[in-house]
């Protein structure tokens, strides 16, 4: 159940720090920026509207234009209620507000992470039909240290980074976070000083979930992984960018789905061919993750090997000779799919196939059969026939033209952190696909 928390009089700091933050954010945002606030009516996001619009209007910034979006998941009885309670307070104020619902089939399990898969795409789809410039959500400094703390557990070695203060959604929204290094006390502060009554989510204490759990361990300890946490993201920046200019200098690709790497940088630059390697691991396998730490050392430690070898990792081959390490998407777990008049699908996780005719077309991995693929031409002659049986192939009947084929980026599909976005755009331009957006909101 819900309760409205209403302001009372506890201890107030004025809130101060999240009043700065949203100065900091406002301040840079570029003239007649369109700001997208996602509101679900607890403290966090109604803080942070709150804060966005004072911190616009001290700033005489009426250029700036701020709506709001609240997601219904439909997974309470309350949900309607509380989306209503966001629009009467954004009503009351004279700020747009939408109220965005989730129809798509509930799964029994994994509910969480496809309610937020749900929520970021009906957020971006209506950033993008009211112009938005840029989506702001308000994960605060404790969110950002039990994420720290969950990532942590499950991947011991440094550097761990957080949540990026941007991510760019589903290939065209940017996401922003200004309230990354705000305490949660403070946000409630402000909104305590400002009268503003928020709703509590009891689910918030709910200790079914990981992160409540990591949130009653940390008991408020979140200072100093903030300050970890922008650390590991400028490590994190950093190691990208090495690795996208390793990829400049020593990866050659054919067909968008073979790389060629010169081992010589591999054994120069450790740090950044090791993640470059699980990029590029993830975009040849289609996958949103490249391999975990012990296949990442196992590739590595096969590239270091004084002789010819090859292994599989990933969903992907790997194969080198005495001077560069081959990589492609292994036959194994090739699929044929399906896909109906006037849809899209994504196939073998690397592939969106656009069925633009009136009939069902059906893909399956291309055969040996007919002209051999031009662009794996300069590949030894076995890699070429083995790259071409995992390309994907349009069946009978279906029209040139009326079947569109075009290359995707699996790991930054859905979710682009800022930090990775030089390398991300570094693989679009080495696998054929045009750059992603840059985060224009802020400007001089
Ligand atoms: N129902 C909602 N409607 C609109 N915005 C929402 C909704 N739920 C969450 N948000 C936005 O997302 C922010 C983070 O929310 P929350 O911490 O619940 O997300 P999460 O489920 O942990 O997912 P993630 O942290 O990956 O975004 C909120 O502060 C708010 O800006």
């Amino acid at each position: 159940m819900l309760t409205a928390v209403s302001a009372s009089s506890q201890t107030i700091s004025g809130g101060e720090a999240a009043l700065n933050a949203a100065f900091d954010f406002a301040s840079r945002l570029k003239p007649g920026c369109h700001v997208l606030v996602a509101v679900s009516g607890g403290s966090d996001s109604l803080g942070l509207l709150a804060a966005l619009c004072e911190a616009a209007d001290r700033l005489s910034r009426a250029d700036i234009r701020i709506s709001v979006a609240t997601v219904d998941h439909g997974l309470r009885a309350q949900s309607a209620d509380e989306a209503e309670t966001v629009a009467r307070f954004c009503a009351t104020r004279a700020i747009g507000h939408e109220t965005l619902s989730w129809r798509g089939e509930k799964p029994a399990t994994g509910l969480m992470a496809v309610a937020r898969d749900a929520r970021y795409r009906l957020l971006a789809d209506h950033a993008a039909r009211i112009g938005a410039d840029v989506i702001a959500v308000a994960h605060t400094l404790d969110d950002q240290a039990e994420t720290l703390e969950m990532r942590k557990a499950r991947n011991p070695d440094p550097p761990v980074s957080g949540m990026a203060a941007e991510t760019l959604l589903m290939g065209h929204a940017w996401v922003a976070r200004p309230f990354l290094s705000v305490s949660r006390e403070a946000i409630r502060d402000l909104l305590v000083t400002r009268d503003i009554a928020w709703i509590d989510d009891p689910s918030n204490d709910n200790l079914c979930y990981e992160r409540v759990r990591v949130r009653q361990a940390l008991g408020g300890a979140v200072a100093t992984p903030g300050a970890e946490a922008v650390m590991a993201g400028h490590m994190r920046r950093r190691l990208s960018e090495a690795a996208a200019e390793l990829l400049v200098s020593s990866v050659r690709t054919h067909g968008a789905a073979v790389a060629e790497i010169d081992l010589e940088a591999i054994a120069a630059n450790p740090d950044a061919a090791r993640y470059l390697l699980k990029a590029l691991t993830a975009v040849i396998g289609g996958e949103t993750h490249g391999p975990g730490k012990t296949a990442l050392a196992d590739i590595l430690a096969m590239a270091e090997a004084p002789h010819g070898a090859r292994m599989t990792a990933g969903r992907c081959l790997f194969e080198r000779n005495r001077t560069r390490l081959f990589m492609l998407r292994e036959r194994r777990g090739l699929e044929s799919i399906e896909v109906l008049p006037g849809t899209t699908r994504i196939w073998d996780g690397r592939w969106r196939i656009e069925n633009r005719s009136g009939a069902t077309v059906e893909i399956d991995p291309a055969g040996l059969d007919g002209e051999p693929v031009e662009a794996f031409a300069a590949l030894p002659s076995r890699l070429s026939k083995l790259a071409r049986l995992t390309m994907p192939c349009a069946g009978q009947g279906a029209l040139p033209g009326e079947v569109g084929i075009s290359r995707i980026l699996s790991p930054y599909q859905r979710y682009l952190p800022g930090f990775d976005l030089a390398l991300a755009n570094r693989l679009a331009e080495a696998f054929g696909l045009s750059r992603f957006p840059a985060p224009g909101y802020f400007g001089g």
